[in-house]
């Protein structure tokens, strides 16, 4: 039994639509297909979730949305009209979203968007349900909730209850073709939660794991994982196989193709995943396994990620006083911020969050608390930071890595802010401004491949 997720570029319009139902027809395992909302048809175009949160947003403002919810239904109606669907696919489409545009007067703003968002993925799932039954084939959409996707109560950032996998487990008895949709679910109260964005492949990993898959495929719009963002580089090295850690570790640093969240579920539950792509199926993808044979190369890919600052504190002293660490963490977590790494010195730590947490108010008023508090001799907070990452298991066994990597960003003049190795000598990670971090991913990748 497979799960197959389909992503946005996958689902675009009518045409992409009836390449996916042939994928999964062409394979009788295909049972669970988990699909995210229509994506970008050609580059400069706008995702329907990307439409849905524009209409949201004016109709929490005004009151009104007339244009934006066309946008929408319009994207939809396309669809069904060259699947040849009933036109009352659309009428229920756009009734359902003008019903959730009315829940506005009965819930805050965080609540109102994910009904919204949600609604990208629960009509394509209808949509794709109700072409494969004009086909005469046995399918049906499954309702998140009714299946048991039960996720935290945190609007935009779910996580799904441990509880949630018996239930859904259930889907393996189900007869057909089960259509699900992506990104979100339900909370114990019953209210519409989403993931995170690009949320879809969490979905199906859940999915994935809970039924037991023998694998979780998911297709996308590039013949594999490549070794470095291919939008970066022309005709990259193409990933054959990747362990679990090396496809996590790429994924947080920059890999967008797969959901940085997106592995736990199948990691933990040993089902293997293929990325591949819906133009080209008959390309092999990439297996994300547990375990793969080390090649010469030490390096498995490149990845980068700009949108992070850093906080830097220095005392003299500071590795003689218990409990330092943990105070300047507590202001953080008091604060309401999540922190990435803390590279440290004997008299100096520095604390890399994520950028967009900030603002000039809650800025000032942390460097006043760890002035205070911690009574530091020094503390700033630099912006416009990126974080570059080199990611191998074969690194653990090869000597020179950083030597090689260093000479490499040195030779292109980038100057580097911060080194951290993970213990699991898995990754070595650079902080270089976000102004150089494309030139760093390149010459990175240049060295090692
Ligand atoms: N290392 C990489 N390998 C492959 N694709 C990558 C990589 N880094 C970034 N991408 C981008 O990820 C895109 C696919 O992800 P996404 O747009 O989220 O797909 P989907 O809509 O199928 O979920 C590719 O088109 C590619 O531009
Ligand atoms: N549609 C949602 C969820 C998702 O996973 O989409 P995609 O598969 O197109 O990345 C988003 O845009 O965030």
């Amino acid at each position: 039994m497979k799960v197959a997720k389909f992503g946005g570029t996958s689902l675009a319009n009518a045409q992409q639509m009836q390449k996916v139902c042939s994928i999964v027809l062409a394979d009788p395992d295909r049972k669970i297909v988990v699909v995210s909302a229509p994506g970008k048809r050609y580059s400069g175009d706008t995702k329907v979730t990307d439409l849905l949160i524009a209409c949201a947003n004016t109709y929490w403002e005004k009151g009104q949305a007339g244009e934006e919810l066309q946008a929408v239904v319009s994207r939809y109606d396309e669809i069904v009209q060259e699947l040849n669907l009933p036109k009352q696919v659309t009428e229920q489409i756009a009734s359902d979203l003008q019903e959730r545009l009315f829940t506005r007067e009965r819930c805050t703003k965080e609540r109102f968007m994910d009904r919204m968002k949600a609604a990208g993925e629960d009509h394509c799932a209808k949509i794709v349900a109700h072409y494969l039954q004009s086909l005469g084939k046995r399918a049906e959409y499954v309702h998140p909730g009714n299946a048991g996707m039960i996720v935290s109560d945190e609007p935009g950032n779910a996580q799904i209850l441990p509880d949630s996998y018996a239930k859904l487990r259930e889907l393996r008895n189900r007869e057909g073709i089960l259509v699900f949709p992506g990104f979100f679910g339900y909370s114990i109260d019953g209210e519409v939660v989403t993931f995170s964005r690009g949320g879809s492949d969490i979905t199906g990993s859940i999915v994935a794991a809970a039924i037991e898959a023998d694998l979780y495929e998911n297709f996308t719009d590039v013949d594999s994982v490549y070794a470095v963002n291919p939008n970066l580089v022309a005709n990259p090295y193409q990933i054959e196989e990747i362990t679990y850690r090396e496809m996590r570790e790429l994924s947080y640093a920059g890999f967008s193709v797969f959901h940085e969240e997106a592995l736990v579920p199948a990691f933990r539950a040993g089902i293997p995943v293929c990325i591949k792509n819906t133009n080209n199926p008959m390309a092999p993808g990439t297996r994300i396994v547990s375990e793969r044979k080390i090649t010469s190369k030490p390096v498995a890919g490149i990845a980068g990620d700009a949108g992070f600052c850093s906080i830097y504190l220095s005392k003299y002293l500071m590795n003689r006083e218990i409990g330092f660490g943990r105070r300047l963490l507590q202001i953080l977590e008091a604060e309401g911020l999540s922190y990435e790494h803390t590279p440290s010195g004997i008299d100096n730590i520095s604390v890399i969050l994520r950028e967009d947490q900030l603002d000039p108010v809650l800025e000032h008023k942390l460097i006043h608390r760890i002035q205070e508090e911690l009574k530091v001799d020094e503390v700033t907070i630099v912006h416009k930071l990126a974080l570059v990452m080199i990611v191998g298991e074969g690194m653990r066994s090869s000597v020179g890595t950083t030597a090689r990597a260093t000479t490499a960003l040195a030779k292109k003049k980038i100057n580097i802010e911060m080194i951290n190795q993970g213990s699991s000598e898995v990754s070595i990670m650079f902080g270089v401004q976000a102004k150089d971090v494309d030139d760093a991913v390149v010459a990175l990748y240049q060295e090692f491949f």
